[in-house]
């Protein structure tokens, strides 16, 4: 496994925004929430159905998002959601910008451990870093155990911004990461005269709901 930081990797941090400079984010979650399913259909625009084939170790892969006519580079991690990984993982988290931490919505004990991804999330990250919690799988409607309300309570609790995935539909996949990207331009970059970005009000205001929760 490489655990050498790759030689493009440069922090983000310094005055303006630089274009060049690659902003470091993070998919994490338990195992088998779709962390490598959505960074496939983010990066490649589809799905692989079938079997399930669980991450072993970190990998990443550089994709450029277009914001307000500005490039911005992420570089994203796909993390191994398994238990014995997490020391590994851990590491990561130090100099990343974005944590996109995932769930799956037919899975309750993944939503339940949504609140220690936090701690280990606030215990080993920066202490700025944006978090975004997404609920995936929202195509599996008939499988569903946990409500559109819940996430979103639980997000409000913790003050991040919240949306439901499909990395199979490719539901609100694209908005997740534009958003990261945005809110990251936007603190690197910010203008004196610049009027202040919202995150979590950009992404309720962008992000599309799955049929069966449009009345929540
Ligand atoms: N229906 C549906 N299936 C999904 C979705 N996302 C992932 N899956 C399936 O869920 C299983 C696990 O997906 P992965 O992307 O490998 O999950 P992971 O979070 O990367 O798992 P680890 O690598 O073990 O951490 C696979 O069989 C995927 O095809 C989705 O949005 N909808």
């Amino acid at each position: 496994m490489d655990l050498q930081r790759p030689d493009s990797y440069q922090c983000g941090a310094g005055p303006g925004f630089q274009e060049h400079v690659l902003h470091k984010t993070i998919l994490v979650g338990d195992s088998g929430v779709g962390k490598t399913s959505l960074l496939v259909q983010f990066d490649q625009g589809k799905f692989i159905p079938g079997s399930f084939s669980a991450t072993v170790g970190i990998g990443f892969t550089n994709k450029v998002v277009t914001v307000d006519g500005t490039r911005v580079k992420l570089q994203i991690w796909d993390t191994a959601g398994q238990e014995r990984f997490r020391s590994v993982t851990h590491a990561y988290y130090r100099d990343a910008q974005a944590l996109l931490l995932l769930y799956d919505i037919t899975n309750k004990s993944s939503f339940d451990n949504i609140r220690a991804w936090l701690t280990e999330i606030h215990e080993y990250a920066q202490r700025d870093v944006v978090i975004m919690l997404l609920g995936n799988k929202a195509d599996v409607s008939n499988e569903r155990m946990i409500r559109m309300e819940d996430g979103e309570t639980l997000a409000r609790e913790y003050g991040v911004p919240f949306m439901e995935t499909s990395a199979k539909t490719g539901m609100n996949v694209e908005l997740a990461f534009l958003a990261i990207a945005k809110e990251l331009k936007y603190r690197a970059g910010r203008q004196a005269n610049e009027p202040s970005f919202q995150i979590r009000d950009y992404v309720e205001s962008q992000r599309q709901r799955p049929s069966c929760c449009s009345f929540l």
